[in-house]
């Protein structure tokens, strides 16, 4: 991180905040940092950062999800000052990504919540999204009649909060008096949360079941939250029997989210359930040439193709990447071409390099599955150490350039064969079992692959 301030500037807590906030953007995304941590307050005391939260609900959830971000954050940037989150004095503010429930659906200018940007014509089509464009598209022109509910799944970043704001947007610019929300599943918790402090559960109610079509995103975070999936069922069923759309999105298949109620698990399935894969080099590739276009850069193709096979996880990362590549270039004043883009990209390529040596790809697989290291070449057959191994040798040869044989040697001397059972083995389950599919895109991730 190079955005080190100078000490000067740490000596109210409000500056070591706006600075601390300045790395945590960038390491969150969009979403989480407006929910949760721009409504915290800070003060310096000492060498302590006290934050303060709003209420008690944005507390706890910071602390079980982002305290570890939290204090690894600041220990980059002031080392030596402590970390504490207390609740503050007085109801503070409401986060700036969730109004006042007042303003839901009210405020003609952005009562939805919705981003302008997000539209179909920014949106890329590649094999990875056709079918959830297809059905996107569908719901935009006949909202509430053709798929109800829309339930988009899919990894982190690849696109389902672009692709449903792209349906409201389009359902927005057909009827403009559409009543139309786009909602964080956090969002409605905090929403509903707030509603039930300030006894105000019955316009809560109202307000969501007024609307024409309901956005919610990310509704994984719903598991386990029995109060809010109550509300949820009763909100569902009254958008649902009155013919309005609801679009979800979420990061897996409806089933398998855990701690979901059964019967909103079933209801999600009613509609149309599509999925967005991961995408391909092509697809890639003109995602980030259109995202170029939109920062008015003329990016060459073979830039473009670089930034693409390079960058493997997620369209997030792969606008970080572009984004480096632009402020090298204007930093510069050097020529888009492949040997700026390399340089900006080294420290991110290098690092990547070290993550998927064949050594690596052993241990970071041994950790996912806790098993022992040792056991990536030892002779036993169990399923829950050949599988791993499997799964390592199926890394190594996507992330790579080692033979088969070279793998073979470096699994306990196994033939070449036995990688290639390994290789088509692991490719075979992916498409069965979405549970390893989810492993080997988790390991992937974790590679930075
Ligand atoms: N097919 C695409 N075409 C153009 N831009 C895309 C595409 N897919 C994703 N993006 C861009 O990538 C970024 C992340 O996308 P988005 O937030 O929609 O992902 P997500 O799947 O909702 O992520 P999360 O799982 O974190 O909620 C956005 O800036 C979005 O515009």
């Amino acid at each position: 991180m190079s955005s080190h301030p100078a000490p000067s500037a740490l000596h109210n807590g409000g500056a070591l905040w706006a600075a601390l906030c300045v790395q945590l953007q960038e390491r969150t995304t969009a979403q989480q940092f407006n929910t949760w941590l721009r409504p915290l307050r800070g003060e310096l005391h000492g060498n302590e950062l006290r934050l303060f939260a709003p209420n008690a609900f944005v507390m706890e959830w910071i602390r079980e999800r982002l305290m570890d971000l939290l204090e690894a954050s600041l220990a980059d940037l002031a080392p030596g000052v402590i970390l504490r989150l207390d609740l503050g004095e007085e109801e503070g503010p409401v986060p700036a990504a969730v109004p006042p429930a007042t303003a839901i659906g009210t405020d003609p200018r952005n009562g939805h919540r919705l981003n302008p940007g997000f539209s179909f014509g920014s949106y890329v089509e590649g094999k990875s999204n056709q079918l959830a464009v297809a059905a996107a598209r569908q719901v935009s022109e006949h909202p509430g009649k053709s798929y109800n509910p829309l339930y988009i799944y899919g990894g982190v970043g690849l696109g389902k909060t672009h692709l449903m704001q792209a349906v409201g947007n389009a359902i927005l610019q057909r009827n403009n008096d559409a009543k139309v929300l786009y909602v964080s599943s956090e969002g409605f918790i905090m929403d509903m949360v707030r509603s039930l402090q300030h006894n105000t559960i019955n316009d809560f109610k109202q307000r969501y079941r007024k609307l024409d079509a309901l956005l919610i995103d990310d509704i994984q975070f719903f598991a386990g939250k029995d109060r809010t999936q109550e509300e949820f069922f009763h909100t569902f069923n009254a958008l649902f029997d009155g013919g309005r759309q609801i679009i979800i999105t979420c990061d897996r298949y409806p089933k398998e989210v855990d701690r979901l109620e059964e019967r909103l698990q079933s209801r999600f399935g009613w509609g149309l359930t599509v999925a967005i894969q991961p995408h391909d080099l092509e697809t890639r590739m003109a995602i980030v040439l259109c995202k170029a276009e939109e920062s008015g850069v003329d990016l060459p193709e073979e830039v473009a193709f670089f930034i693409a096979e390079k960058i493997r996880s997620h369209v997030r990362e792969l606008e970080g990447a572009l984004r480096r590549v632009i402020a090298h270039v204007n930093f510069t004043r050097k020529p888009y071409n492949l040997d700026t883009a390399r340089e900006a990209l080294r420290d991110l390529i290098d690092v990547q390099k070290r993550m998927v040596s064949l050594d690596n790809i052993q241990k970071v697989v041994a950790e996912y599955f806790h098993i022992r290291g040792s056991d990536m070449q030892s002779k036993r057959r169990s399923r829950n150490i050949a599988r791993p191994r499997q799964v390592a040798m199926c890394l190594t040869k996507e992330l790579t350039s080692h033979s088969l044989p070279e793998i073979g040697e470096a699994f306990g001397g196994r033939d070449h064969t036995t990688v290639l059972h390994a290789c088509r083995q692991i490719d075979k389950l992916r498409q069965e079992n979405t549970q390893m599919d989810e492993d080997y895109r988790n390991l992937l991730r974790i590679l930075g692959a």
